[in-house]
């Protein structure tokens, strides 16, 4: 087992380029096997949970080409299987994108019910809701969740929560059902976006995505095509706070700068500096930043997935903050990991109450989740001596070489096998 070693109190310096978006890669690779076509898909991140869904996708009969690390070619003529296995899905929360592509595709599916983050009780009703306004009939039985349908046929669907899984599911089956379908309450994140446009590069008719009404006209069948992932909102946004948080300097290349203004805007307000390019942002902070009040809501308002991480600087920040989660209710397991390492913040109900300290002090801690993995490595990075980083499985289900990235801009991190004492040693040695 690997984990993450730390030593902290280095500025963040210089430039780091940002990788594809993993939430809008899930969907796009689902998307790609509802045609017979050949689809070629770049700028695609090389994380685990991307390496999952690329085997789940092989084991129901797909052919899958790597081109490299970040390209691959998807072939959906060949499948077989109209079942995902648990063995496939419980790590990953997206796999229930591939029961949309198939009962869009083969009005038929069957997928173990998810897994991903343990942050919330995570239902998918509003999932059914759509595939059965949609026509299929829904089964959950011994862990598995089955759909099928003698025929599609478009419907208005009404969300209750704008969720971007639901959004993008129901989108993926509407285009190959007859008629108009019309979602209400979608959510607007720019993975729905991309998703949106790779299935309209495929022939699919959508409009409307990234508004809170999308219109799919539903197609016979789909083609194949090239396309490139956009850049990860959440990678690009956790390198703009562990610069703020480093007292930095960093320029975080290949972002699209509109889609990080919720966290710029945060930043600005508590006295960091951002500085937007055509598409690169570079965040400066000289001093102790403020103080400021959060609260998580669907795209455009600040994303749940940068909480964490969000939580962190301003735990190091002059002054009391209340960060407040609106989206899931158990997404503050980390905080009792930061308190370890000297910070002062109180849970209550879904607010966490910070009292900004001056700095932080190395422990071992242990990463509960994604986000919550990458706070605590920015907390290391700031933190007095070594920090361990434990349970390091999760940060790469969503960050590809982290911690090669954060050596890139001068920060000392390794990652390290838990048994290899050696190795631990050499990195103290070297560091000092
Ligand atoms: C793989 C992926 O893209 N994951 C992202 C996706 O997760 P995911 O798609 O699971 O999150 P949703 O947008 O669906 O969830 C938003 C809210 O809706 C609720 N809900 C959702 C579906 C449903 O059927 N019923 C229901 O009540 C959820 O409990 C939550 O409170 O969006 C989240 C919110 O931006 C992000 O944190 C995740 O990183
Ligand atoms: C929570 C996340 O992922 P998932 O929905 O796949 O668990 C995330 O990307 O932060």
């Amino acid at each position: 087992m690997e984990q993450y070693i730390i030593k902290g109190q280095k500025p963040l310096v210089g430039e780091v380029t940002i990788g594809g978006a993993k939430n809008a890669a899930l969907g796009i690779l689902a998307a790609a096997i509802m045609t017979d076509d050949t689809v070629f898909i770049d700028n695609l991140p090389n994380v685990s949970d991307i390496n999952y869904l690329l085997q789940a996708i092989e084991a129901i009969g797909a052919r899958v080409e790597r081109i490299n690390d970040h390209a691959v070619k998807i072939n959906g003529s060949n499948i077989n299987l109209m079942s995902i296995d648990y063995e496939f899905i419980r790590k990953i929360r997206a796999s229930y994108y591939l029961l949309g592509a198939l009962l869009g595709k083969y009005k038929s599916a069957e997928v173990a019910l998810p897994g991903g983050c343990n942050i919330g009780s995570r239902p998918i009703d509003q999932h059914i809701k759509g595939f059965e306004a949609l026509g299929a009939k829904v089964v959950i039985e011994h862990g598995m969740i089955r759909a099928e349908a003698k025929e599609l046929k478009g419907s208005h669907i009404y969300l209750d929560s704008a969720s971007v899984g639901a959004t993008i599911n129901i989108m993926l089956t509407a285009c190959l059902s007859k008629g108009q379908t019309i979602i209400e309450n979608s959510a607007r994140e720019p993975h729905v976006v991309d998703v949106a446009n790779f299935l309209n590069s495929m022939g699919a008719d959508i409009k409307g995505a990234g508004t809170d009404v999308i219109r799919i006209k539903g197609v016979e069948s789909l083609k194949g095509c090239e396309y490139s992932i956009i850049p990860d909102q959440i990678e690009a946004g956790t390198f703009m706070l562990a610069a703020a948080a480093t007292k930095g300097d960093v320029t975080i290349k290949n972002v699209i700068p509109k889609h990080l203004e919720a966290i710029t805007a945060k930043l600005e307000e508590i006295g960091a500096t951002v500085e937007e390019y055509d598409d690169a942002v570079r965040v400066i902070a000289k001093e102790r930043l403020g103080h400021t009040h959060i609260k998580t809501l669907p795209y455009p308002g600040f994303p749940t997935d940068m909480q964490p991480q969000m939580t962190a600087l301003l735990a190091l920040s002059n002054g009391t903050s209340i960060v407040t989660e609106s989206i899931f209710e158990n997404r503050f397991k980390y905080v009792d990991e930061l308190v370890r390492m000297g910070a002062s913040i109180k849970v209550e109900g879904n607010s966490a109450i910070i009292d900004g300290v001056k700095g932080f002090t190395g422990a071992i801690v242990s990463a509960p989740d994604l986000r919550a993995g990458a706070a605590l490595v920015i907390a290391g990075l700031v933190a007095e001596g070594f920090t361990i980083v434990e349970e390091i499985g999760y940060v790469e289900r969503g960050y590809e070489g982290f911690e090669k990235k954060m050596q890139s801009l001068g920060a000392n991190m390794a990652k390290v096998d838990v048994e290899d004492e050696k190795a631990i040693q050499k990195f103290k040695l070297k560091v000092g």
